[in-house]
């Protein structure tokens, strides 16, 4: 709810404007249903008179109400905008780990499902302030009418309200577990959409991913749902039926009260008549209004980051990285955090210096650490101990994203954007032709308006372009996660024995993961990981795996 109060803080002119208009049309609608009941009591004198005063109060509730809706719809919608807009910058501003922790699936669930909970109940605003108030006003002309009366209504009103609370108490439960079930069936759509290839082979997982998997969850979040939906139309038709009780009682008690007269009895009925609508829908927004709320905790439960930098206006929230001369790891350890009582992988501490123009190949097992040394690095993460140093300014929170302005990356699970940026962050630079040629796709892709022309590619062919993106953000350390893996032997040859010996020439420092002992001679230095430690690789003297045998290749400069 916070983040509904800061956008609504926003917006406080509006609201109060809105409100006043909103306060104008109940006052003028219950207004009107006061001079029938009383031209029904004592007649009209001045037919004249009062089809003007009429027809004045049915202008003033058309043109506020309006006016009121008008405001409120715009409201809404800016406040879904800023809302979405809000989120997704949270997102782009948590730091990785954070978001590698949620998880895609938790990610996508906020944005698509929590979002729509809340635009849902964001619309109901305008229609329910507006109803509310007319509510409010109705009750004023009561309390006017017969204060004891009143007093009866209230007994009677307040009890049913109790009861509503109590209610929505039980469906905003079932709304919540309908939420985590939502979260449940996220993870299955992954599976569904990322596991195409093996679902499309195997009928036996395809059935047990339906069975299994997707359909009890389903069913479970159909069930709850139902629930507290039916649950919610019993009440809204019990109040229905209230209201009809309340007018019967409402008589019994006037004709038994001597005290009431026969104006403020018809007064009541008439005026509980008229609110009977204002009533129906506010009860009717209530189950949007309890999604909506359980959406917006579920998104501040992600504890996503809270820093509100815009990425929509032009500033640069970095200075131009200078020229780069070395990265330095100090005793440096990175630990996962624990999950499910099991206690994280860990990495260092790691003591390795990287000087300007220089080619290094890091090496190392499966799950040796290579690729969080890479985000260590590249101050994607943060060090747990030690230090991370680059030109010797320590990495820390505050300047990480300067940090960051001096690499280029691609990992493995890398994602190919659509727009090929300059490293001015502008499309449609010339330079993008020569790479294109370079890494052999031109053939297959053009790039027209800074937009790939397709990414419908093979994974080799995709990895080039990932390249080509890099190249084009001429960064001055490169970082490379098995680039090489996906391409075919001859583009691999490429790879080390030109294009890596090119980026060095053109001042540019690499570290390279590869497994490539055909090429380690490329590298000016090697590392090896081994369980999160790292050490000097000398080939030849050093096996790459301890079960391998002793690698042919020597390189040129040994550690
Ligand atoms: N996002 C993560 N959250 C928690 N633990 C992780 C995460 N990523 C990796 N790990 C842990 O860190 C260890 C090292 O992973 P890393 O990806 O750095 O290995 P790697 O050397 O790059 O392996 P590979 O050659 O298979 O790519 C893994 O064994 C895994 O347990």
């Amino acid at each position: 709810m916070n983040m509904m109060k800061q956008l609504l803080s926003q917006s406080g002119r509006t609201v109060c404007l809105a409100l006043v208009l909103s306060l104008c049309s109940a006052a003028a609608g219950i207004t009107i249903v006061g001079g029938v009941n009383q031209a029904l009591d004592s007649g009209v004198t001045d037919i004249g008179q009062t089809l003007v005063y009429y027809l004045g109060l049915v202008g003033l509730l058309f043109c506020c109400g309006i006016g009121s809706q008008v405001l409120l719809v715009g409201l809404g919608h800016k406040l879904v905008y800023r809302l979405r807009a809000d989120l997704v910058q949270r997102i782009l501003n948590t730091p990785l780990v954070k978001q590698e922790a949620l998880g895609a699936p938790a990610l996508y669930n906020v944005l698509t499902r929590d979002v729509t909970m809340v635009a849902n109940a964001i619309k109901q605003l305008p229609i329910s302030l507006y109803n509310g108030l007319l509510l409010a006003v109705g009750l004023v002309y009561l309390a006017w009418l017969s204060p004891l009366l009143f007093g009866f209504l209230v007994m009677l009103v307040g009890l049913a309200v109790w009861g509503d609370i109590l209610l929505a108490g039980r469906i905003k439960s079932m709304m919540q577990e309908v939420r985590r079930l939502d979260d449940d069936l996220f993870r299955q759509y992954e599976a569904v959409v990322e596991g195409r290839n093996e679902l499309g082979l195997s009928h036996p997982r395809r059935q047990f991913q339906f069975q299994q998997r997707f359909e009890p969850t389903a069913q479970q979040a159909r069930d709850t749902a139902i629930k507290a939906e039916v649950l919610w139309a019993i009440n809204l038709n019990w109040t229905t039926l209230l209201v009809f009780v309340l007018i019967g009682l409402v008589f019994v008690a006037g004709t038994l009260l001597e005290s009431v007269s026969q104006e403020a009895l018809v007064g009541y009925v008439l005026a509980i008549m008229f609110l009977r609508t204002p009533i129906a829908m506010i009860l009717e927004a209530i189950p949007a209004v309890i999604r909506g709320n359980v959406a917006l905790s579920a998104i501040e439960h992600l504890e996503l980051s809270q820093s509100s930098q815009s990425l929509s206006d032009n500033a640069v929230p970095v200075t131009k990285p200078v020229t780069f001369q070395s990265l330095e790891l100090r005793h440096a350890e990175y630990h996962y955090p624990t999950q499910g009582g099991e206690s994280g992988f860990q990495l260092g501490p790691i003591d390795f210096k990287a000087q300007a123009g220089e080619l290094i190949f890091l090496i190392g097992g499966n799950g040796s650490g290579k690729s969080t040394l890479a985000k260590l690095l590249t101050g994607l993460y943060l060090p747990t101990v030690g230090e991370v140093a680059l030109n010797g300014h320590l990495l820390t929170p505050e300047n990480a994203e300067q940090h960051r302005s001096y690499f280029g990356a691609i990992f493995p699970n890398f994602f190919l954007f659509d727009d090929v940026l300059d490293e001015q962050g502008n499309l449609d630079n010339p330079r993008v032709q020569h790479y294109l040629k370079r890494l052999a796709i031109d053939h297959k892709v053009s790039v027209d308006g800074g937009s790939l022309s397709t990414k419908a590619l093979s994974q080799g062919q995709r990895k080039r372009l990932a390249l080509l993106l890099l190249y084009m953000e001429d960064r001055q350390v490169l970082l490379l996660d098995e680039w090489a893996a996906d391409q075919d032997p001859l583009f691999r040859e490429v790879f080390y024995r030109e294009i890596l010996p090119e980026l060095k020439q053109a001042d540019k420092t690499v570290i390279a993961i590869s497994h490539d002992d055909k090429y380690f001679d490329a590298a000016d230095r090697l590392y090896k990981l081994d369980q999160g430690q790292i050490r000097p690789y000398v080939v030849g003297r050093d096996s790459l795996f301890e079960e391998m045998s002793e690698p042919s290749v020597r390189i040129a400069q040994d550690v």
